[in-house]
């Protein structure tokens, strides 16, 4: 019978399985983060249990840790964080597992690291205490997030407790116009589709615009398939991925990166195979997209303007755009391009790869960040940052007045003291919207890392394209 990627990849991973009960799949790599990890780790304690595979097991620090150059824990900016980042070092001594800290080159944020050191290899299950691991699927990989308690689950037993999920084929059509991204390809699809239209299902993105995009992109997308409200995002691997993870530490090397190809190639969603669901979308003459509202699906283009709730019929979705504006503080008509910015966020895990930085070093380029605005470059792993330095790209952010910061997820959840103020407005590459994401009050446009630094310069959102 003919199967789709996901299907093949779960086949391969059931351990026992009940018809009308839970799976219990078995889990190929496990990411740790301070956040979500303490509590798992004191349950394994109280039970005298141990990690069953510390090797299969890699922790990293990102979400509280400072982002300042040079950062100490004299930085760190409250005891919470402090008690995060010092439990997670305790943890991973005690259970030892391999972690990336403060110091270590290879630390990042854990969606951005995964797949750069060849953690993430398709084929996998893989999950991490954390909704955006989705992000990993990009290379043909079943990566989803999970709670605290199912972190312990694996923890101790490799294995999670899971229902099959339905899949969905997203296939996305035409060639991306110039001054567009796969952050505006993600925004389209959600704002096209809905914030729910992923719900109960594991999204397999295909069609032309995708098969073209690079991993870094196609990590985007996945990356924010969860905004979309799916399980998980995927792509089928292809010579695009193998090229990718090729050489990369973790991953396989020699000979035996060729069996791994060889094996990879079987992945692909089998060309007759049935999905629950199918949508197409086609991006044929797509603008930068520009959010105005407090969830990722209140998009608009560049060139539009800020929706008039009183056209809108369903009066909950009317009330919602009522309270959106409020909260945003817009008014109806008002051009998305007359938008003034306080603060721009150039990081997080949707996008603060090479790719990323490169594109919004482009137009910042031989500029000046206006007057009254701040702006922050955040890259996502300090390789990133290393690489972004030799290539000149720090230089170029640092000469136009952006902060060039260390690896974190820093103003993307604002849990390390890199945060928005009551009002202000920040046009941000990351993937969260929702009222107080970035800071208490603070007002967030999600956009691509070209338009980001756009409006940095310009200290107002402006068409790319016209540049
Ligand atoms: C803090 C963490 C649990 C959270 C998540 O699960 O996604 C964060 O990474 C986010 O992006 O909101
Ligand atoms: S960068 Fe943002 S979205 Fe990504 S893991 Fe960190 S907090 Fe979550």
């Amino acid at each position: 019978m003919s199967k789709t990627m996901f299907d093949k990849i779960w086949d391969a991973h059931v351990v026992r399985d009940v018809p009308g009960e839970s799976s219990v799949i078995y889990i190929d790599r496990h990411l740790v983060h301070e956040v979500t990890s303490p509590q798992a780790f004191a349950g394994l304690r109280a039970t005298g249990r141990k990690v069953r595979r510390p090797d299969a097991t890699i922790a990293v620090l990102d979400h509280n840790i400072p982002t300042v150059s040079g950062r100490k824990m004299l930085d760190v900016v409250d005891k919470d964080s402090e008690l995060c980042i010092t439990t997670m070092e305790q943890n991973a001594r005690d259970f030892n597992l391999t972690l990336f800290d403060m110091a270590d080159t290879r630390q990042g944020i854990v969606h951005i690291i995964g797949p750069e050191l060849g953690l993430t290899l398709p084929g996998m299950t893989l999950v991490c205490g954390d909704s955006h691991t989705s992000t990993h699927g990009a290379l043909g990989v079943f990566a989803i997030g999970i709670g605290t308690s199912e972190v312990e689950h694996v923890l101790a037993t490799q294995c999670l407790l899971q229902k099959k999920p339905k899949t969905m084929n997203i296939r996305i059509e035409g060639a991306l116009p110039a001054g567009t991204t796969a952050k505006d390809v993600a925004l389209y699809v959600i704002g096209q589709l809905g914030t729910g239209v992923g719900t109960g299902h594991v999204i397999e993105f295909g069609g032309s615009t995708v098969r073209n995009l690079s991993i870094e992109g196609r990590m985007t997308l996945c990356n924010m398939a969860i905004e979309a409200g799916a399980r998980a995002g995927m792509v089928a691997p292809d010579e695009t991925t193998f090229n990718y993870i090729k050489g990369r530490p973790f991953a396989p090397q020699g000979e035996q990166f060729d069996q791994a190809v060889a094996a990879w190639k079987q992945l692909a969603s089998d060309p007759d195979a049935q999905f629950d669901a199918v949508h197409e979308i086609n991006v044929d003459g797509l603008s930068p997209q520009v959010t105005w509202g407090t969830n990722p699906g209140m998009v608009t283009d560049v060139t539009g303007s800020v929706p008039d709730p009183a056209t809108i019929s369903d009066p909950l979705k009317r009330q919602g755009y009522q309270r959106a504006l409020e909260y945003m503080g817009l008014t109806a008509g008002q051009n998305i391009s007359d938008i003034k910015v306080d603060t721009v966020f150039i990081g997080s895990c949707t996008n603060s790869r090479l790719e990323d930085l490169r594109m919004a070093a482009q137009y910042a380029k031989g500029k000046k960040v206006a007057p009254n605005v701040r702006a922050l470059v955040v890259p996502g792993s300090m390789q990133v940052r290393r690489i972004a330095e030799e290539e000149g790209l720090a230089d170029i952010f640092r000469e136009a007045g952006f902060q060039w910061r260390e690896a974190g997820c820093s103003m993307c959840i604002a849990m390390n003291g890199d945060r928005l103020s009551e009002g202000e407005r920040c046009a941000s590459t990351s993937n969260r919207n929702f009222e107080g994401r970035q800071g208490k009050g603070g007002r967030t446009h999600l956009v691509s890392p070209a338009m980001a630094a756009a409006a940095a310069i310009a200290g107002h959102f402006v068409d790319i394209r016209d540049l």
